[in-house]
């Protein structure tokens, strides 16, 4: 029984078996987070797309039943001002095993630490799958933004990232430091007495299951290579310790064979041949600009990989159409790679295509294939048609500016 989430009458779970397949039923009941900001635009109008694309190939033989799960501001107004994350909220991400989420805020040095960040951590989702490819007609900053189509595995759980650290000035950062000078024989904390100190976590078993994820992809997907992005040079125990483990894993696992002498590596021909590479992350940020077609899945560490993603979104259009998941073995939560957008909440203006491509990378892994194909060349045929939101609008020539809601329906309308 939950405090405030009502479950729908019909509809069923979604299980999980033994190997980790799943078990989808025709009416499967899905949770999804609305979001803070402009999650209230574009979750509606995701819900609205999904339902359309399923009613219009499976017509009542399948349906989704949505059921609305809190977390973030809305969560506050409902189970008292300092509950941002339900604990029902977790609970029935893991019982319903697939949900999707609207955005949430975390505010800048202070408050609450990110919901985001604890929803992976509790649930261990571990990998945020990104993909990057170009849609037909998007206005680009680039040339050639076709070259563009890569998928980011970011590890999700550790890194920088975990958010371990403490206030300058403060008693606990003292007493980090003071260990650290005194009994770690540290000489390079440049200000002492006015350092903030952050804590980096990598280890073996985090990036291990990363990697193993994004090899296994590249096999499943017949892609051509896996790149280990890191900052090795500098960081040589956290980022440099993620690349050798990751060489390792390619070799031990998927008997990887050093190329040309290595270190870069190749899988054998019955796993496709692929390569297996590395760049530094900062050369990688310009290589992505200058030659995109080298590079096609891509396994980093959780800040590289927020970087990343946001950066190779804008490449294709921006992030206003980038999407993403966060997966652990069994549960997957589906979200848009963009914020909150707090100054366009509420004003149907933004772009609901980040949210919208999100849910399609749900219905595949649900295996409603026919149903995330349909959205997929509904939105291109919208896109072509210069049918567009403010975003796209204002780098296009001769767009009709739509609103969030009516680039939704322009959508629908466009779905054979
Ligand atoms: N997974 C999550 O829930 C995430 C949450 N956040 C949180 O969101 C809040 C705001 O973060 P902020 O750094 O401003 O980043 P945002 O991604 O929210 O917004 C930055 C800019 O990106 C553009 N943008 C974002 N979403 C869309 C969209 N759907 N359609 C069109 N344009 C879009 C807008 O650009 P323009 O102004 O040029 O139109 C916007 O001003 C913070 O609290 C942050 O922590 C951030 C990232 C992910
Ligand atoms: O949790 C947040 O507020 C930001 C997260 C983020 O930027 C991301 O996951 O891409
Ligand atoms: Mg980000």
């Amino acid at each position: 029984m939950f405090q405030h989430i009502k479950v729908p009458v019909e509809g069923e779970k979604i299980l999980v078996n033994d190997d980790f397949s799943l078990t989808v039923p025709d009416y499967p009941i899905i949770p999804f987070i609305e979001g803070d900001g402009i999650g209230i635009d574009i979750t509606p109008v995701m819900i609205k797309v999904v339902d359309a694309a399923v009613s219009k190939v499976y017509g009542d033989k399948k349906k989704i039943f949505w059921m609305e799960v809190y977390a973030g501001e809305k969560s506050t107004k409902l189970y008292g001002e300092d509950v941002w994350l339900p604990d029902e909220t977790l609970q029935a991400a893991r019982e319903y095993v697939v949900s999707i989420k609207g955005p949430l805020t975390t505010p800048v040095s202070g408050g609450i630490r990110s919901i985001n960040v604890a929803l992976r951590q509790l649930l261990d989702l571990y990998v945020c799958l990104r993909p990057v490819r170009y849609f037909d007609g998007v206005p680009s900053p680039v040339k050639n933004p076709e070259k563009v189509d890569m998928v980011i595995f970011r590890e999700n759980s550790e890194d920088i990232y975990a958010g371990i650290e403490w206030q300058a000035e403060s008693a606990s950062a003292q007493k980090v430091i003071n260990f650290l000078i005194n009994e770690m024989q540290v000489k390079s904390i440049r200000f002492p007495h006015s350092s903030g100190i952050g804590i980096k976590p990598v280890s073996r078993e985090g990036t291990e299951r990363l990697v193993r994820k994004a090899i296994q992809y590249a096999i499943d997907n017949k892609r051509s290579s896996v790149t280990l992005v890191h900052k090795g040079n500098i960081m040589k125990f956290t980022e440099g310790a993620f690349k050798n483990w990751g060489y390792d894993l390619a070799s031990r696992e998927f008997n990887a064979e050093p190329l040309d002498g290595g270190p870069w590596m190749k899988l054998p021909a019955d796993k496709g041949g692929i390569i297996i590479k590395d760049v530094i992350a900062d050369a990688f940020l310009q290589q992505i600009l200058l030659r995109p077609n080298e590079y096609d899945v891509i396994a980093t560490l959780n800040l590289n990989g927020d970087y990343i993603s946001d950066a190779l979104a804008a490449q294709v259009g921006g992030i206003g159409i980038a999407p993403g998941a966060n997966l652990s073995d069994s549960i997957a939560i589906f979200e848009a790679t963009h914020g909150t957008a707090p100054k366009y909440a509420g004003k149907d203006q933004v772009n609901p295509g980040s949210i919208i491509l999100s849910a399609e990378m749900m219905l595949r892994h649900i295996g409603w294939h026919k149903a995330a194909d349909t959205i997929i060349s509904a939105m291109e045929k919208t896109i072509q048609d210069k049918i567009v939101t403010y975003d796209f609008a204002r780098l296009m020539q001769n767009a009709t500016e739509v609103t969030c809601s009516r680039f939704g329906d322009a959508i629908v309308t466009n779905m054979e």
